[in-house]
């Protein structure tokens, strides 16, 4: 499993199309590294926000499902880790799956057609902001 950070993971990941930056989850409104990132890749400064915990969510346990089948999308996923941690599966190359483990202040964009996966860890709970692209 990979807790994300050092230059050869994010490299790794890089060349899978996944993107990541740990930023300061507590200065989002001011973030300029944010900032910048929202105006390099044209993402939204509007977000949805899913609150992942079961005492939020009536239909919690379908939602983890959903999320912890593998699936694919025709779009980037774009998630910005505000509070709690959970874990992105990705499959590299070779077919075998990579494990990422975030947390608060993590930024990671899968790009549009990796197979993926998504689930909790021990602390049962994650909130995230979902970034568009403007265009969408
Ligand atoms: C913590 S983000 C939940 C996973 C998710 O939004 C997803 O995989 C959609 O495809």
């Amino acid at each position: 499993m990979m807790r994300i950070g050092g230059s050869l993971i994010i490299a790794t990941l890089k060349n899978l199309g996944v993107l990541y930056w740990h930023l300061n989850p507590k200065q989002y409104e001011n973030d300029e590294e944010l900032k910048k990132i929202r105006e390099d890749r044209g993402y939204s400064y509007t977000v949805d926000m899913l609150d992942l915990c079961p005492e939020k969510m009536e239909n919690y346990e379908e939602k983890l499902r959903n999320f912890y089948t593998e699936h694919i999308h025709g779009d980037e996923e774009i998630r910005y880790c505000l509070e709690g941690s959970g874990y992105f599966d990705v499959r590299d190359k070779n077919d075998r799956w990579i494990r990422i483990w975030i947390k608060a202040g993590d930024l990671i964009v899968l790009p549009a057609g990796i197979y993926h996966r998504f689930t909790l860890d021990t602390s049962n709970y994650v909130k995230v902001q979902k970034k568009k692209k403007k265009y969408i």
